[in-house]
């Protein structure tokens, strides 16, 4: 569980680092599943966004009562998987990942997610951890993005510069097992990995489900911001119940 001052961090700040660590055991068990999912597509060296529909094995880490309960503790207790992506950044030349607000991709309304960011190597700002800048979340409200067509990101919608400054951005350190938690709201990037070891870090995506994941609007998105269609997202009741009567879930 989170402590009282953590949950408050997690609204103060946009992001908590709680007191957790996932065994050795099942890290090893992530770099085996990941192994094989690139041995498999290769395609997803750098990034996988859609991990769930390639490998379902995965899920069961995100089905951990220890990370259920902070969850429910930051977005209440009623709540649905509804993505994991892998951003492997791999040694000697992994992808930066472009400043961004999580919810420009996102058709979750009322916009709500809270991300689980776990790191399979330890991050460094050497092997191009993620970086946040504190309390970029408070006023609930997207910032300016552009499209970008470089090749060398993870993504292509990328926070106009005027929208933020780079100068008060904090290095997400972590080791082996730890977990960041972050709002969908907060501003976040990281820099290519330019160093010898990988950087692994896979994420499970939670949102409440008093948020209805509009496939329509998927759609919608999709098309003018030509990024991947999530209309056929598959949703997973985690804990508690519909709030909006209107997500389709997986049967668990
Ligand atoms: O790991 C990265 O470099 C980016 C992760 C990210 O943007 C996220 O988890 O929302
Ligand atoms: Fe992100």
């Amino acid at each position: 569980m989170l402590t009282k001052d953590q949950v408050a961090r997690y609204h103060e700040d946009g992001y908590v680092i709680p007191d957790f660590r996932l065994s050795t055991d099942k890290l090893e068990r992530i770099k085996q599943l990941h192994g094989a999912l690139l041995e498999r597509h290769p395609e997803f060296k750098d990034y996988c966004n859609a991990l769930l529909d390639y490998e379902p094995a995965f899920r069961e880490f995100a089905e951990d009562p220890e990370i259920l309960d902070m969850i429910s503790q930051v977005i209440g207790s009623d709540l649905a998987l509804w993505n994991m992506s892998f951003f492997a950044k791999p040694a000697h030349g992994g992808k930066r990942t472009p400043w961004h607000q999580d919810g420009e991709y996102w058709p979750i309304r009322p916009l709500a997610t809270c991300t689980v960011w776990l790191a399979v190597d330890a991050a460094t700002p050497e092997n191009g951890c993620l970086k946040f800048i504190r309390g970029s979340h408070k006023d609930q409200r997207l910032k300016a993005h552009n499209r970008t067509d470089a090749t060398d990101v993870t993504l292509n919608q990328e926070l106009d510069p005027a929208a933020y400054n780079e100068d008060e951005a904090v290095d997400l350190v972590l080791e082996p097992g730890q977990i960041s938690l972050h709002d969908v709201y907060l501003l976040h990037g990281s820099e290519a990995n330019h160093s010898d070891k990988p950087r692994r870090g896979m994420t499970m995506r939670f949102m409440p489900t008093t948020s209805h994941f509009d496939r329509d609007l998927a759609k919608r998105k999709a098309e003018t911001q030509k990024i991947r269609d999530q209309s056929k997202q598959k949703l997973f009741l985690m804990r508690g119940v519909d709030r909006t009567g209107r997500n389709l879930f997986e049967d668990a």
